[in-house]
């Protein structure tokens, strides 16, 4: 047993640097240790008690209980084999350590194996979660996946509740002949009063935590674009870790023929990726890329044929979600820093700020009204 903690206190260690987990989440977890609906085994159970009491208490600060106050012993010998690790630490492995016990539990309730559960009841995203995959879909195909003021808030709620699920990775995919048509046009004129200043305001507020989930999300994040994306449908896909596209795929950002400006960090994100000179001239002159161009310039990881896209990227996606997933959330968590991701929430505000005023300028309301008159299409 001592082998057990002294080995997950120095796994813990390795992981300082990559993870943490607020006092919120510690609280969560002690609470969910409680609704637990399998016993976890008194190993566990002990475990459990050591890093508990290092996170709240720190080191071992107790006399050793007498040789045969047996319970006592070896809860005071796990909590002892911590040293010194820091609170913080042991409080992060107090949270991974239940997240871990979480699926069991759940996993009877839930009935076989790859069983899918939906997760959030609405009409528009559709958030699903099955073989180790939590999958949302943009789920308006009779409006070509437009994404409206309430989709973005769900999005960025079941972003939220997917970083902590028991899921290896997120998928994101469109239903329909459409991935998305980006931001559903009406938002500017769906505002209660119709105040357009009202719009721009909560609107920023809206896209900067959407935005700001994406770049937090600490679990792989792939997108199966199965048709046509336009505007922030494809600005995001800067922020994924695996962009899979059919090959009836586009990519369209006409930000100038709407009198607006990048958004989703693309301005940062895409010249890192593509190089300036083409993204200029997707994010300025508005380009549409096929999905081969896409794939060219680096923003799209692989181009399936359409007929076979679902079959081969589904079965790719279940054997991925099946790595150890602690490696892939370091993996990515090495790979997009923490100084990345504190750069991305600065070009995320800004981008957003910059909007603001340009959803109040003439250029944008133009392009709006025209679309909403049925005067002008992409
Ligand atoms: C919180 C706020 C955050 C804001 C973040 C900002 C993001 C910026 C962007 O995303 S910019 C991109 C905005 N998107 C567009 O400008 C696309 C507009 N749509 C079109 O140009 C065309 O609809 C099309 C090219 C996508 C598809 O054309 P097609 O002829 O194939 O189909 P229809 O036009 O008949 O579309 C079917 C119905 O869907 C409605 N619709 C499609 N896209 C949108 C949209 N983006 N917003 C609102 N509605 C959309 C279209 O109006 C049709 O509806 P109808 O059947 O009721 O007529």
């Amino acid at each position: 047993l001592l082998q057990v903690v002294r080995f997950l206190a120095a796994r813990v260690h390795l992981g300082r640097a990559t993870m943490r987990a607020s006092q919120k989440d510690f609280d969560n977890a002690v609470k969910q240790v409680k609704l637990l609906k399998e016993d976890p085994g008194n190993e566990v159970k002990v475990k459990l008690y050591a890093l508990y009491k290092q996170a709240t208490e720190g080191s071992c600060n107790v006399p050793k209980p007498g040789v045969f106050d047996f319970i006592n012993k070896v809860k005071w010998d796990a909590w002892n084999a911590l040293g010194s690790l820091p609170k913080e630490t042991a409080r992060q492995n107090y949270v991974d350590l239940v997240s871990s016990l979480i699926p069991s539990s759940e996993a009877s309730s839930r009935g076989e194996p790859g069983t899918q559960e939906k997760l959030l009841a609405s009409e528009d995203v559709v958030v699903t979660s099955e073989d180790g995959i939590t999958k949302i879909v943009f789920n308006r195909p009779t409006k070509k996946n437009a994404i409206t003021t309430q989709m973005y808030q769900e999005i960025t709620q079941a972003l939220k509740t997917a970083s902590k699920d028991n899921s290896a990775m997120t998928v994101f995919t469109g239903n329909g002949d459409y991935y998305s048509s980006g931001n559903d046009l009406t938002n500017f004129t769906s505002t209660p009063s119709g105040n357009i200043e009202e719009f721009a305001k909560r609107g920023a507020d809206i896209l900067r935590d959407f935005v700001d989930t994406f770049i937090d999300f600490p679990k792989p994040l792939v997108a199966v674009v199965n048709g046509p994306a336009v505007g922030i449908s494809v600005t995001t896909l800067g922020l994924f870790d695996v962009v899979y596209a059919s090959d009836k795929a586009t990519f369209h950002t006409p930000f100038s023929h709407l009198g607006q400006t990048p958004e989703a960090c693309s301005s940062y994100t895409f010249p890192k990726i593509m190089g300036p000179a083409k993204a200029n001239e997707m994010l300025i002159f508005g380009k549409k890329l096929t999905a081969g161009e896409a794939y060219a310039q680096g923003l799209v990881t692989e181009v399936f044929p359409d007929s076979t896209l679902q079959k081969e990227v589904w079965a790719r996606l279940k054997a991925y979600a099946k790595l150890p997933p602690n490696a892939m959330r370091i993996s990515k968590s090495l790979i997009k820093s923490s100084s990345e991701r504190e750069k991305l929430h600065a070009v995320n505000a800004e981008e957003c700020t910059t909007l603001q005023a340009r959803w109040l300028s003439e250029e944008c309301i133009g392009a709006v009204t025209s679309f909403m008159s049925r005067k002008a299409k992409l």
